[in-house]
């Protein structure tokens, strides 16, 4: 049988078939995967197959195989074991949300999420949320930064969790696929849930208080099917999104403006930062490149927030 992981609690996998039924499965004996030293063999959101066995009165599943993912997101185990943990698999979509203030979320923490993202290979959808509490000033600041983040290739939306604006609009993005929130603590991501699928609300608090208590090395994800047909993935407080690392030569591949521009720079292995004829450099004069894009990417390539390596979303700046 074939079916998506929808939760894993230490040695077991709640997996649900094509066909819409959940199966408890297990793995029998040693299981290496692609090389990924992780703690955990299989993960949230993996498709496997399984072969069913009758044990007293129930029916449980073995895990036989699993195919490969199209992407993965990890958190580093505290330990120095250099083990990582892998939270969620095969994520289409992540949405971070982003307000001006009641927190702030800056350029250079969107940036990095940003860059994480795309190392990750997963598609980013920036919400503009609580645009029901701006004045015009703040409303001028999303409409610039929204621009910003479009003529990149971001989609946008300015949304309120709150009235319910717009959340029609983030539900039609959700269609036919595997979503997660992230941002900051305090942007709003239980009140969207809530807003998109009232009766979730419960399920996420419960989740997130259960790990709480428990230890911060494992992290407890789960995928939830909407009533309409979208699929979420529930990480703790529905913020974590994990790390990766990267070389300085990769950083600006992820800058997507800057790596179209990597071909018209002089050196191939151009860093965009003293090499002579960089194109980057060049398209920043013009103002063709922004300035706060550049600087977070100085941010990152200095390592001057530390933080871009180590699990930045579970704190608030
Ligand atoms: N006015 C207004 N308030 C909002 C909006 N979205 C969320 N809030 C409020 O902002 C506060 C924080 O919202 P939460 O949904 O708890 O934020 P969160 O991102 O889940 O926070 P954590 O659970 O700490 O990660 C709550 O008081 C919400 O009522 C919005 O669109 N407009
Ligand atoms: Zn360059």
């Amino acid at each position: 049988m074939t079916g998506t992981v929808y939760k894993s609690t230490g040695s077991w996998y709640t997996v649900k078939t094509d066909g819409g039924r959940f199966y408890e499965c297990r793995i029998k004996g040693k299981f290496r995967l692609e090389g990924i030293k992780s703690t955990n063999p299989i993960a949230v959101g993996d498709r496997v197959h399984f072969k069913l066995e009758a044990k007293n009165d129930t029916e449980t599943g073995v895990i036989n195989r699993i195919e490969a993912r199209e992407n993965y997101i990890v958190r580093k185990s505290v330990n120095l074991s250099k083990q990582t943990h892998i939270i969620a698999s095969n994520i289409d979509q992540v949405f971070l949300l982003i307000t001006i203030d009641n927190p702030p979320t800056f350029t250079s923490f969107i940036d990095r999420f940003l860059v994480t993202a795309e190392a990750y290979s997963i598609k980013t959808v920036l919400l503009f949320n609580k645009i029901d509490t701006y004045d015009e000033e703040t409303l001028l600041e999303v409409k610039y930064l929204a621009a910003l983040y479009r003529s990149i290739g971001y989609e946008c939306v300015g949304i309120s969790a709150e009235t319910g604006k717009n959340i029609d609009k983030v539900k039609d993005l959700m269609l036919g696929k595997v979503s997660m929130f992230a941002g900051h603590s305090g942007v709003g991501k239980s009140t969207l849930v809530n807003a998109i699928e009232p009766n979730l609300d419960l399920k996420t608090k419960a989740i997130s208080e259960q790990h709480m208590q428990g230890q911060h090395t494992t992290t407890f994800a789960e995928m939830f099917d909407l009533s309409f047909d979208a699929k979420i993935i529930d990480t703790p407080g529905i913020k974590g999104f994990g790390i990766v690392d990267m070389d300085k030569e990769e950083v600006g591949d992820y800058f997507p403006e800057f790596f179209a521009l990597k071909q018209d720079c002089k050196f191939n292995n151009c860093l965009h930062v003293k090499e002579p004829k960089c194109a980057v450099k060049a398209a920043l004069e013009n103002d063709e490149v922004s300035y706060s894009r550049y600087r977070s990417y100085l941010q990152i390539l200095d390592g001057e927030d530390e933080h871009y390596r180590t699990d930045n979303w579970d704190e608030q700046v």
